[in-house]
């Protein structure tokens, strides 16, 4: 299975960055996941998964609950690190980087990898402190920095408009998808490389649901997106490449256009034409 999941990924990368230099340019890859195993105790989760993900590109993760779409997710910024009976085996390369190197600082490497959780976590602080925050712990606290940090991360989450003149209000009196705009406006403001957002808007009605659709089609000129959804209506929307998995194997991985309309597995089939999930 391993194999062939190997050489179906590899056809599609060649297929994909065959001809146009303009396509080359758009699979750059960004983080690259080597044979990686995960277990919680006894219990494996992820079962040798290979893929690379590609540079300012949006790449979904779905499958049916609990097939591992949030723990692969997790293993990009060490997440899992903080459940005491993981094991990790296989490496996550961030620029060509193994982020499970010993040298490597768990604290520097959430600043580049930032992390939108399904349910909207704003500090119980005003609006513009929880967006300053994060240049608060590096010691910056130069006011001038500080104000265009915060507008610039607020423009860039399209929220500055409705909250620019309540910057100090309690960031926890705004509805739910102002507050999921305002963690990804705090996530922004340390310039992260790589964003991974876990069902970033399940728990959001439609309009605010189609605020961070837009939101994260936006969000992909600058950086590397990585998102978890029980939606596939919403990975079809919102991705460039989609990731099926299914019992902790990755079942096929490549442009979500393809996978949607052509899916080279008949379990990927079956899930998304709703066999089963
Ligand atoms: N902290 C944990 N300790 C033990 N087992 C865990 C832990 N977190 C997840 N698991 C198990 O690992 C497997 C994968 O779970 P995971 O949450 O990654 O799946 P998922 O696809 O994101 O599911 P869902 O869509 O329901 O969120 C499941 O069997 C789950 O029970």
């Amino acid at each position: 299975m391993t194999t062939e999941l190997r050489r179906t990924h590899a056809i599609d990368i060649d297929a994909l960055t065959r001809g146009d230099e303009t396509k080359q340019a758009a699979v750059e890859t960004c983080l690259a996941v080597e044979n990686l195993n995960l277990f919680y105790g006894e219990k494996q989760a992820l079962y040798d998964i290979n893929m690379e993900i590609p540079r300012k590109k949006v790449t979904a993760y779905i499958g049916p609950s609990g097939c591992g779409k949030s723990t692969l997710l997790r293993s990009i910024n060490r997440m899992n690190d903080l459940v005491d009976s993981v094991r990790i085996d296989g490496k996550i390369l961030l620029d060509g980087e193994d982020v499970y190197d010993k040298s490597v600082n768990v604290a520097d490497l959430r600043r580049r990898v930032g992390m939108v959780f399904q349910k909207p976590n704003p500090f119980p602080k005003s609006i513009y402190e929880n967006v300053a925050y994060g240049l608060r712990i590096q010691g910056i606290n130069d006011r001038r920095t500080l104000d265009e940090t915060v507008e610039r991360s607020l423009r860039s989450a399209a929220l500055w408009d409705e909250v620019k003149d309540r910057l100090n209000d309690n960031a926890l009196g705004m509805s739910g998808g102002q507050q999921q705009r305002l963690v990804i406006a705090r996530a922004i403001a340390i310039e992260p490389e790589v964003m991974l957002l876990d069902e970033p808007a399940s728990a959001l009605d439609p309009i605010s649901t189609l605020k961070i659709e837009e939101l994260i089609n936006e969000l992909k000129e600058h950086y590397t997106i990585v998102i978890v959804t029980h939606n596939m209506q919403q990975a079809a929307r919102v991705s460039d490449y989609t990731a099926f998995m299914y019992m902790g194997e990755l079942v096929e991985f490549g442009e979500t256009s393809e996978l949607f309309t052509n899916p080279k597995k008949r379990q990927t089939e079956d899930y998304i034409t709703g066999r089963y999930g």
